[in-house]
């Protein structure tokens, strides 16, 4: 199986995610923003960073990219997307997603070990978990505030879209505590937190609850090869 991760300009974490890919066991291919070539992957992570300063809003200007031309024709055909973080916000931007993200309510940028509850494992990014189990994974960004009409986020509840959800801590102030949402179909995943970060022992989250593993975010990565094996 292979798993495309598109650099943008400013992409900061994209090297760590074609690294879990790889220790998850799949074939990571490296894309790039200008191209409009998919390279025939079988599912896509946008990674996190700063794409394009964060000019404008975080993600804006990456989600006009050439590259998310053939991102979206594909997701709207079933292809697994998961947007990390500034992969998120891009997702929000072109709204393969709902939501938007918003500078973080006390205004700075924070980086914490971060527990979430994983509410739907119906996705090939999740289904991995257990559902309402809770995991530990990194958190670093400016603007992580999740916003949705009252209508939508009235629907994202109703219809179990809620990917996951803070525990414990409320980092941003984003509406219900939601880090990460799915869309209808299941097939695109965005949180704000990184699994990438947290793929092997003693490299992610220090923190004595993750001291059972360190390695929760290696579990997107596995989930997305077995659903498509299942699929194969
Ligand atoms: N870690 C990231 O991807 C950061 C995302 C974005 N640049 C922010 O600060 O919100």
């Amino acid at each position: 199986m292979r798993v495309g991760v598109v650099t943008f300009p400013g992409s900061l974490d994209d090297r760590d995610a074609l690294r879990a890919i790889r220790l998850a066991g799949a074939e990571a291919v490296a894309l790039w923003h200008g191209e409009h070539d998919l390279q025939g992957v079988d599912a896509l992570v946008l990674p996190g960073g700063f794409s394009y300063g964060d000019y404008l809003r975080a993600g804006a200007i990456a989600s006009l990219s050439p590259i998310m031309t053939e991102v979206i024709d594909a997701a709207g055909k079933g292809m697994p997307v998961l947007g990390i973080c500034n992969g998120f916000q891009m997702l929000a931007e072109a709204h393969l997603v709902s939501g938007g993200l918003i500078r973080n309510d006390h205004g700075n940028f924070i980086r914490r070990d971060q527990a979430l509850r994983v509410e739907n494992t119906d996705t090939p990014w999740t289904s991995g978990f257990e559902q309402g189990q809770e995991i530990v994974i990194p958190l670093k960004n400016g603007e992580g505030g999740f916003i949705a009409s009252a209508d939508e986020l009235a629907r994202l509840e109703g219809e179990g879209l809620v990917a996951f959800r803070y525990e414990g801590v409320n980092p941003n102030g984003s509406l219900n505590d939601i880090a990460g949402v799915r869309n209808d179909r299941g097939n695109v995943v965005g949180l704000m937190p990184h699994p990438e970060h947290a793929v092997e022992p003693g490299f992610g989250p220090d923190t004595a609850a993750a001291m059972r593993s360190g390695t929760d975010g290696l579990t997107f990565f596995s989930s997305v090869l077995q659903a498509t094996v299942l699929a194969a």
